[in-house]
């Protein structure tokens, strides 16, 4: 591109940004540095967490004035264009994962995958993006943010295309392996690269947009699912393949957009930092802002003599390593909560309600993402209001309710389930197991079984366990519900998954409750607080780890969860779940200090030994 076009489109950018924020400015410019003075004050005085509780005093109100002053003063929209860019990896994040449920189901029929193949499928994106996530540190402590989102859209782009062009089930697989290092590369590199650029003040909520995103990126691919659901044939390609529009888009905004601030005064490009400084910052002075960071930098330069690799400096390096365990940490209960888990099953937590048809269930499921969209948002609002701190320790206290709220569901339906009444013939042979199972939540639990049966008024009558059909798990093998999938009046339904009781209802109450209380805390706060706990040194490779960390959990509980529910039965691995999140929300409630207000350069202190340990007493009190 030339650098007359590159230009113009920085231009415009600006004059985007210009004027959205710079009639207001100008206005108040006066104004400005008295504000900020008073901001910085205000800030200083925030320092520990019982600052935040004197919210509702005189003080508290004269905060929350100057703070909404400052706001509308000297926030130039530049720097929510740049979130609103960067933040697009987020999409792409949540799409990628959430669509490959609903292209599934065609591909499977249309390219005769087995099982093998699908779960190839889907876990070798999250696989891929764990891998690329830990060789991010490295990437963008090298190459910067920036190179890092161009290559992150670059993969994106390309793994969509190869997705909608292949011809067989190899070329997916190598498709969906590009795709996950796009979502790894972003996942790590997005939040950090907000947080250089974010002003203290908005930082949370700025960050937190982009798992906004995650969740809008999952609400749209469930609703692509559903609308090409209806196309009898290449439906999935138009699902993978539309997510190079954003990938695109993304990739040309970000030739226009600068490296984060803070990466080239590391990397001692000082007249360019300063440049992306005033740009980000508008009118505002961004001398202090700039000798802070170039001191902290210093001071860093100066500790960090003793050399060797980052993660080993960063372990013996008490408040360093205190942040790593607590980033680490966040990750590693966000996903062993089972958010995924939660997602994924929430079709069948539907089905068993009573909802017994294909297309609604689709549909459903973006109902299910909406709601995690939608609370997800009420986070962004909460994050600097409430705080880092309170917010993912309610939200986690929530989560682990609605996990024994799920859990109880599954029990009650395991204890009701209908019994098997009627056991036709088997064409099979007498080998098969499950026409030996008599209760359905036996003939659930067992993936190669599912039970038919029909209604009479609410009573559940002639119900078999019958062995589910090879090509797709919608019907039965043979008998009555190998053709019939729907309640028809009088006809026969199949159940494949869960059992009809009249209980179900428990476990919807659960799901509804689970995302309520996940989405605006656990899912948005380990990204934001990531972001933010590490010094500039360390947090490319804190980051990477951390998102590592979340990867290779995610991972693992996908790829369990079937395992679990067949050992431990549904309501058993739900319970197990609670009781994770129960140690997660000890370890939270002991650990995670309060980050808000506070610039980068100053939450290092928040992690020294004896501060950190008197900041934790007085939030636990
Ligand atoms: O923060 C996100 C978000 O909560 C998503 O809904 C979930 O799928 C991801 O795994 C998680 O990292």
């Amino acid at each position: 591109m030339s650098r007359k076009a590159s230009d113009n489109v920085e231009y415009t950018l600006r004059s985007l940004s210009n004027l959205m924020g710079e009639k207001k400015r100008r206005k108040q410019q006066q104004e400005e540095a008295a504000a900020a003075a008073g901001e910085r004050s205000l800030i200083a005085s925030a320092e520990s967490c019982t600052s935040i509780n004197s919210q509702s005093t005189g003080a508290g109100d004269l905060e929350r004035a100057a703070r909404k002053q400052f706001q509308q003063d000297v926030t130039p929209a530049f720097v929510y264009v740049v979130s609103v860019f960067s933040a697009l990896g987020g999409f792409l994040f949540g799409y990628d994962t959430g669509v490959v449920s609903g292209a599934m189901l065609l591909l499977k029929r249309e390219m005769n995958l087995s099982a093998l193949w699908q779960e190839l499928l889907v876990s070798s994106t999250v696989g891929a993006a764990a891998l690329s996530a830990l060789a991010g540190g490295v990437l963008n402590g090298v190459l910067g943010r920036r190179p890092c989102i161009l290559m992150a859209s670059l993969l994106f782009t390309a793994g969509a295309v190869i997705l909608a062009a292949a011809r067989d089930k190899e070329t997916l697989l190598g498709g969906r392996v590009v795709v996950g290092l796009g979502i790894g590369i972003a996942s790590m590199t997005v939040p950090v690269y907000i947080a250089e650029a974010a002003p203290p003040h908005l930082r949370g909520r700025l960050v937190t947009i982009n798992t906004l995103f995650i969740t809008g990126g999952q609400f749209s691919a469930a609703v692509v699912d559903g609308a090409f659901s209806y196309l009898a044939r290449d439906g999935w390609r138009y699902m993978l393949g539309l997510s190079a529009v954003p990938a695109v888009l993304q990739f040309l905004g970000f030739l226009f957009l600068p490296e984060s601030p803070r990466w080239l005064i590391q990397k001692g490009q000082t007249q360019k930092a300063r440049r992306v400084l005033s740009q980000i910052r508008g009118n505002q002075t961004i001398d202090e802002e700039y000798d802070s960071i170039k001191n902290s930098i210093d001071e860093e330069e100066k500790e960090g003599a003793t050399g060797g690799p980052i993660i080993y400096r960063m372990l013996i390096y008490p408040p360093t390593r205190r942040a790593l365990i607590v980033g680490c940490g966040l990750q590693m209960f966000q996903q062993l909560a089972g958010i995924n888990t939660v997602m994924y099953y929430s079709a069948t937590i539907l089905q068993m309600s009573g909802v017994d048809d294909d297309r609604l269930a689709i549909w459903l499921a973006a109902v299910t993402a909406f709601t995690n969209f939608s609370f997800t948002l009420l986070g962004v609002w909460l994050v600097e209001k409430l705080g880092r701190r309170k917010l993912t320790l309610g939200s986690l206290t929530g989560t682990t309710v609605a996990l024994f709220v799920l859990a109880l569901g599954f029990l009650l339906s395991a204890q009701v389930s209908p019994p098997v009444t009627f056991t036709p013939g088997d064409p099979s042979g007498p080998n098969s197991t499950c026409t030996q199972y008599s209760y359905c939540n036996k003939c659930m639990l067992d993936p190669n079984c599912g039970f038919c049966y029909k209604k009479n008024g609410s009573s559940i009558v002639d119900s078999s366990c019958i062995p589910v059909n090879t090509e797709s798990t919608d019907r039965a093998a043979w008998g009555r519900c190998m053709n019939e999938t729907k309640s028809k009046a009088g006809g026969s339904i199949w159940a494949y998954n869960y059992c009809p009781t009249s209980y179900s209802w428990t476990a919807l109450l659960g799901l509804i409750l689970y995302l309520v209380f996940f989405a605006p805390g656990m899912g948005p706060m380990p990204w934001t607080v990531n972001s933010e706990i590490y010094p500039l040194w360390a947090r490319s490779t804190g980051n990477a780890c951390s998102s590592g960390v979340n990867w290779i959990c995610n991972v693992l509980i996908s790829l369990t969860f079937l395992h679990t529910a067949e050992y431990l039965t549904y309501y058993g691995a739900f319970f197990l779940y609670a009781g994770l999140a129960c140690v997660g929300l000890i370890f939270i409630y002991g650990c995670l200090p309060e980050t808000k207000g506070k610039k980068l350069e100053e939450i290092e202190s928040l992690f020294e030994s004896r501060l950190y340990a008197v900041r934790m007493a007085m939030c636990a009190g």
